[in-house]
């Protein structure tokens, strides 16, 4: 996940590949929250792992659900519907901003009359939960609201003998709240002699698909309610919910919607894997946002489908523009919008006002960015329509708000397909994890760029600071980082182990060796065949020998390739001595870190101290010296700052002023405007 506060995703060209997504969540929270109220343990296989699966999961354990969480396997331990929180105290549940946690066990609670207080982040505390309230007072639940009417937090009580069996609940602002009702009230009939309860939906019903995953999973765990159309619902006496064993969720449709849309945007090619792969989720879906695979086909894509897998191209080009009712897919037809950037035409989705209580106002969201891009927009009360930019010149190099909203961030990540070559910076790109932690990570392993992959270089002496800044810059920018010295100093460990000496004479012996070298850096550790190699390659000699194999044109060649694979999206910083000489010579910002002798030896001294290594501040600086000597002297890609590099003597600087300083030359190089 980028935790960072921006992500600028360089202009992409293509996609293709397979991903394999992660589970639906609202799959995994409807089962989840079943699971624990049967008795027994159910082991959910392929669950979601993010915010809004691990609110619900956190609220379940302070119930006294069991919970063991092994990757995406999550056995629940249920209770039968006799929830036993830790304390007497009303358990204090914080749901984020999931209203699949927020709606159901708000109804749950309820209908149990268990004391708790339901609350989340701020915007949750915007959006409506009145008509579920409403529903539950009518069947004798006991629910207040603690701040303003109609929205959470709320607490919930015991609950009253002051109860309808025919209770009504409005359909026209969110289905999470019937699904909530089909969810709780089973558990007030549990016994054959109990009486029927008739659930009325007034009004329209919106986002119905979503019902129908609720009654399916209903189903799955034993309980079968009898529905007249979408507007009574009855729920028999003698409901009782039974562990399923096992249950595997479906990977996310509404996820699904990114890559296909990415798939009919930028797959071309006739090769059989020129697609883009999606597996987990398929023609046999019972999620309702499989059926943006149809308005996909309708604006060009071409889609094949199996029962729980799916194969995209780009079919028609441009897009066509469609004029969809998107009540059945409000949250996939967010993903049409930014679609309708590549069509001809106007695209019109409408009867989408439940966009507005969503993680952000989504109309008014929506339409604000896709301006920025320099499309045309017209926002109606429930409706979207957007007409492309009118050619490439109007496009812009955009800064996208995201609003805390997932599905803004993901949504606009597809405009870096735009056709003028544009990068688009998407703000706060961690709000994906409210559903799809890995979601950038997923999208450019699949995607290539238009253009070279942004490389930023930090040449310099040793013990100049290289490595501290360069792989600070990288964290700052969300890209990979490359310590090339690590590389040489890799070759130098495995030469000297293979009994090689570092001379022109076994120069061919460790060219073959490096063949055979399979070094890989994670996380500020370094990996050679399989062995953590960080504090090996770290001894002061092997500073010494790596200057030595350095030295030697065919290593230098044989290291080339596998510096340059490191350049991949969404961007990297490499340190090294040529970095923006040799290796990376069309890089946009080279960097020259430099600082005094005296310095740098006392900087490399305190380093080798704090590993445990002992020596003389006097002999570095001798040592030092010699090594400069060595690099600036050596015939090939001696140590030499690029003609257009910019210099940096960070002597009298503390880490983070040169990283802001390089930062600031590196954001002075984008074409984003201020917003
Ligand atoms: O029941 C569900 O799992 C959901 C229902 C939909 O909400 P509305 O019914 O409020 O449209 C959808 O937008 C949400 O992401 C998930
Ligand atoms: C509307 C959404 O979420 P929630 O389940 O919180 O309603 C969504 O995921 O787009």
């Amino acid at each position: 996940m980028y935790a960072i506060p921006f992500l600028d995703l360089p202009a992409l060209a293509q996609i293709r590949g397979t991903v394999v997504l992660p589970g639906s969540k609202s799959i995994s929270n409807r089962v989840l929250l079943l699971a624990a109220l049967c008795e027994g343990t159910t082991v959910v296989h392929d669950a979601l792992d993010s915010d809004d699966t691990r609110v619900m999961l956190a609220a379940l354990q302070q119930l006294g659900v069991g919970v063991q969480v092994n990757g995406t396997t999550v056995a629940i331990t249920g209770c039968g519907g006799r929830f036993a929180p830790s304390s007497a105290a009303p358990a204090e549940l914080f749901l984020g901003n999931a209203g699949t946690a927020m709606r159901p066990l708000a109804a749950v609670l309820a209908v149990l009359g268990v004391p708790a207080t339901l609350s989340g982040v701020a915007r949750m505390h915007e959006r409506p939960i009145g008509d579920l309230v409403d529903a539950l007072r009518q069947f004798g639940c006991t629910v207040d609201y603690l701040g303003e009417t109609g929205y959470p937090p709320i607490r919930v009580d015991q609950i009253t003998e002051n109860r309808q069996y025919s209770i009504s609940v409005k359909g026209n602002v969110s289905s999470q709240f019937l699904t909530a009702l089909l969810m709780a009230l089973p558990l007030a009939v549990p016994s054959p002699d109990d009486q029927p309860i008739e659930l009325r939906v007034e009004g329209e019903l919106i986002s119905k698909p979503y019902i129908e995953i609720t009654l399916n999973l209903l189903a799955r765990f034993g309980v079968i309610v009898r529905r007249d159309g979408w507007s009574r619902f009855t729920i028999q006496p003698g409901s009782r919910y039974r562990a399923p064993e096992h249950v595997y969720v479906e990977a996310d449709a509404s996820s699904a919607s990114y890559f296909i849309a990415a798939g009919a945007l930028a797959c071309e090619g006739r090769g059989e894997d020129d697609c883009v792969r999606i597996k987990g989720v398929g023609a046999d879906s019972i999620q309702g946002d499989i059926r943006f695979v149809d308005a996909a086909r309708a604006m060009g894509a071409d889609i094949r489908s199996g029962a729980n897998w799916l194969e995209i191209r780009r079919g028609a080009w441009p897009l066509k523009a469609i004029d969809l009712d998107c009540n059945h897919i409000p949250d996939a037809a967010m993903t049409l919008a930014v679609m309708a950037l590549y069509a001809e035409g106007t695209t019109v989705l409408r009867n989408i006002a439940s966009w507005r209580v969503k993680e952000t106002d989504r109309l008014s969201a929506m339409a604000t960015e896709l301006r920025k891009l320099g499309a045309t927009v017209e926002e109606g009360g429930d409706f979207i329509a957007i007409t492309p930019p009118r050619e490439l010149g109007v496009w812009r190099a955009a800064t996208i708000g995201t609003y805390d909203d997932h599905r803004m961030a993901m949504c606009f990540s597809l405009a870096a397909f735009n056709p003028a070559g544009l990068p688009v910076r998407i703000l706060d790109p961690k709000c994906v994890a409210k559903t799809f932690p890995d979601y950038f990570e997923a999208l450019l392993a699949l995607a290539r760029p238009r253009g070279e992959v942004p490389v930023i270089c930090i040449d310099g002496p040793s013990a100049s600071g290289k490595g501290t800044l360069a792989s600070e810059l990288a964290k700052r920018l969300g890209y990979h980082y490359l310590d090339s010295g690590a590389l040489y100093r890799v070759t130098a460990l495995a030469a000297t182990r293979a009994g090689l000496s570092l001379d022109a004479e076994h120069e061919a012996n460790i060219v073959r060796l490096i063949q055979t070298l399979n070094p890989r850096f994670d996380d500020g550790r370094i990996w050679l065949n399989g062995e953590d190699c960080g504090t090996a390659i770290r001894a002061d000699d092997m500073g010494g020998k790596a200057s030595q194999v350095s030295a030697l044109p065919g290593v230098r060649a044989a290291l080339l390739d596998l510096q340059r694979r490191a350049a991949r999206l969404p961007g990297l910083v490499a340190d090294g001595r040529d970095m923006g000489t040799v290796i990376f010579p069309q890089a946009p910002l080279k960097v020259f870190l430099t600082a005094t002798p005296e310095t740098r030896a006392d900087r490399r001294h305190k380093q080798l101290m704090a590993n445990g290594f002992d020596a003389k501040l006097s002999d570095l600086l001798a040592d030092l010296q010699a090594r400069d000597a060595r690099d600036t002297q050596r015939s090939v890609a001696p140590l030499k700052p690029a003609e257009d590099a910019k210099p940096l003597d960070n002597s009298q600087l503390g880490i983070e002023e040169s990283v802001q300083q390089v930062l600031s030359w590196w954001l002075a190089l984008q074409p984003f405007a201020a917003t």
